[in-house]
């Protein structure tokens, strides 16, 4: 499932991919469904298609068929959205919809077990440290440091304080602490590697760490709640649980499982196999699929090496335990998913693929031709490959063969899908097809809902409200008057904003005025009655923009003011609703998709310098290294609300702050 799944992260299409028909399974499937029942550990592997996932699922339901009670079958995704689809899918299968085996990723069984353990020690149950809350701190620490220009933090030489402050900057880093985090390496650990191996940036980061780990604990201690648990650590922490479990006499019984099934093995990181290495000693066979040569998850630590490895014998030395399970290989010979010249295609390319262990999987085969029918629709002209001078020309070739395949082959726009490198490159795919008259959906996007093209300027009208609410003197950048302008809201495109620039300069230079005209745009964008001024060809967006800022500014002044109640009012007075909503009934493919403003195209004077007055009552903390205090995070919450016994979604904002992303 693993590189279909992952990469429909960045794949445009409609499709689920739920796939629930109950299949004959082939000779191989039978045989590691069939080991599976009775081996301690078996490893399936098989090329992209060959129904690794069937397997797995077929594991678990016959495991089920045969008696096992289904809370005691455990299947394991990579992904929250891979094991939302397989749930889907053993969901179908069995027909239930209690009682049925617990599909989770590895963290969250990881965490399950830790709560197991909490309440067996009447203690409050744990909770996690969720990604935004991970991101803010770090973006809190290197705001401060970034403020005293790195000063104590030693910066190799030709990297910038102002480094500190780039979003790139922080991910890498937290990428970085997980990946310690998750190999038990601690900030002295960091600080001697970069030593031995003369890397200073890792110097640097063992220090932020060591800050990153005091706040949290800071955070922890204040809370009088559960554990708090970071991510990076849930597995490992589970993993100590369940070994040391007798040990801590907990009184309730260890969690443990009779099956359990891993999809996508190849994404499984050393804290996975570690964790999966408890369950099998507390007494479950496990069963792990993969395709080592399709792991899409290496830079977030995932070792498909480790599906080679489940084969060997473990070494009596516990210590140097890498992933030995003495499993019992099976291969899986037909790729069920790909016609011939296609498979081809796929064989011909992962040959290429470096490879430590056995390779025997890369040799299955298009099912026969009297087999075909039952496996999936596979494109049965086998691929072309296109070189194009430029990415304008990548962008229109594409469009324009999806627009033939449509208009003169009848294909649905659901049925197909364009894979992208980058999720730079997919906003570019996007608009470009857009353009061209292609509906688009992008689905699994990775980008964060804050950065959403239609969420980020909502963010930067009520920041730039909140500074004018609060008397900032320059609430508003030039940068961030022209990306409103010509966000989804302001609906202006690059001419129009000239025109409309031009027009101000006009009217500046008729009366004697020689300012610029971005700050006549400035001044116009903050002055609703000014902008209502303006020429009619250039008025309207000016005018939108202008209500937008307005309406966060007067919702900040109010007295019982949240990130919540700013934000709907910022939405009301944006006055797309019910275009949006109208365009999306009507089908969705002429549903207005928001011009692509990437991540990074937010100039970061969007954000506020000074928190706003709606976060002043927020409980908030600093760390003992950060000298500018936090934003406040305005984050949509809608509540459910239960209503003639029927569960709806609130229409009104929930009067309550919720913390979120920076
Ligand atoms: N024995 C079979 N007979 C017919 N179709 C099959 C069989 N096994 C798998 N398929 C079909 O092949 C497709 C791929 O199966 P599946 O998703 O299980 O493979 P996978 O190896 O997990 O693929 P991926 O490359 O997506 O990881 C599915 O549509 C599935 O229904």
């Amino acid at each position: 499932m693993s590189v279909a799944r992952d990469l429909m992260r960045r794949v445009m299409t409609t499709d689920s991919g739920l796939d629930a028909r109950r299949v004959a399974l082939d000779a191989s499937q039978q045989a590691a469904v069939a080991s599976s029942a009775v081996a301690s550990a078996t490893v399936v592997v098989g090329a992209p298609g060959t129904g690794r996932t069937t397997v797995a699922v077929e594991a678990a339901v016959q495991a089920i068929e045969e008696g096992a009670e289904p809370g005691r079958v455990l299947l394991l995704a990579a992904t929250r959205r891979a094991a939302g689809l397989l749930r889907d899918r053993v969901g179908a299968l069995t027909g239930r919809t209690t009682s049925a085996p617990m599909v989770r990723t590895p963290a969250s069984a990881a965490f399950a077990v830790l709560t197991s353990a909490a309440l067996a020690r009447h203690r409050p149950p744990p909770t996690l440290i969720t990604g935004p809350e991970q991101d803010l701190v770090l973006a809190e620490l290197l705001a401060g440091h970034a403020a005293s220009s790195g000063a104590g933090l030693d910066l190799p030489d030709g990297v910038e304080p102002s480094t500190l402050g780039l979003r790139g900057f922080r991910q890498e880093l937290r990428d970085l602490l997980m990946r310690a985090a998750e190999r038990g390496v601690d900030p002295v650990g960091l600080d001697e590697l970069a030593r031995l191996h003369d890397r200073p940036e890792w110097a640097v980061a063992a220090r932020l760490y060591e800050e990153y780990l005091d706040v949290t604990a800071l955070r922890e201690s204040s809370s009088g709640a559960g554990a708090r648990v970071d991510p990076s650590v849930v597995l490992d922490e589970a993993t100590a649980v369940l070994r040391d479990w007798d040990e801590r006499s907990l009184r309730a019984p260890r969690p443990s499982w009779s099956l359990v099934v891993v999809d996508d093995y190849q994404e499984a990181t050393a804290a996975t196999a570690g964790f999966v290495r408890q369950l099998v000693a507390g007494g479950a066979r496990v069963l792990l699929t993969g395709d080592p040569d399709s792991a899409v998850q290496t830079f977030r630590g995932a070792v498909p090496g480790l599906v080679g490895r489940a084969e060997a014998v473990p070494s009596r030395d516990d210590d140097a335990w890498s992933g030995e399970l003495s499993a019992v290989r099976v291969d899986l010979t037909t790729a069920w998913r790909q016609s011939a010249r296609l498979r081809e295609v796929t064989r011909e390319v992962t040959t290429r693929v470096p490879a430590a262990g056995a390779v025997r999987h890369r040799a299955a085969l298009a099912p026969a031709d009297e087999d075909r029918e039952r496996g999936s629709d596979g494109p049965e002209d086998g691929a072309r490959v296109a070189i194009l001078p430029g990415a304008a020309q990548e962008v229109a070739y594409v469009a324009r063969e999806l627009r033939a395949e449509h208009l003169l082959h009848g294909t649905p726009w659901r049925s197909m899908a364009v894979v992208a490198r980058s999720g730079d490159q997919l906003v570019s795919f996007r608009r470009a097809l857009v353009a061209a008259g292609v509906p688009v959906t992008t689905t699994g996007s990775d980008v964060p809902l804050r950065d959403e093209p239609a969420v980020a300027p909502l963010l930067a009208a009520a920041r730039v409200g909140a500074a004018l609410a609060d008397g900032d003197a320059d609430p508003l950048g030039v940068d961030v008057a022209a990306a409103l302008m010509t966000s989804p809201y302001g609906g202006s495109d690059a001419v129009a904003l000239r025109r409309t620039r031009r027009a101000l300069r006009a009217e500046e230079l008729a009366g004697g005025g020689g300012r610029s005209s971005e700050t006549l745009l400035v001044e116009a964008l903050l002055d609703p009655d000014r902008a209502a001024t303006l020429p009619a060809g250039v008025r309207r967006s000016v005018v939108q923009v202008a209500r937008t800022i307005a309406a966060g500014a007067a919702a900040v002044a109010r007295p019982d003011a949240d990130a919540t109640s700013v934000l709907w009012s910022v939405w009301e007075a944006s006055d797309v609703a019910d275009r949006w909503r109208g365009a999306a009934l009507a089908g969705g493919a002429g549903a207005p998709v928001p011009t692509a403003t990437s991540t990074p195209s937010w100039p970061s004077s969007a954000r506020p310098r000074r928190s706003s007055s709606a976060c002043r009552d927020r409980p908030r903390w600093r760390s003992s290294t950060t000298s500018s205090p936090r934003t406040c995070p305005p984050t949509l919450s809608r509540r459910p609300r239960r209503a003639a016994g029927r569960w709806t979604w609130s229409r009104r904002p929930v009067r309550r702050v919720v913390g979120g992303t920076s």
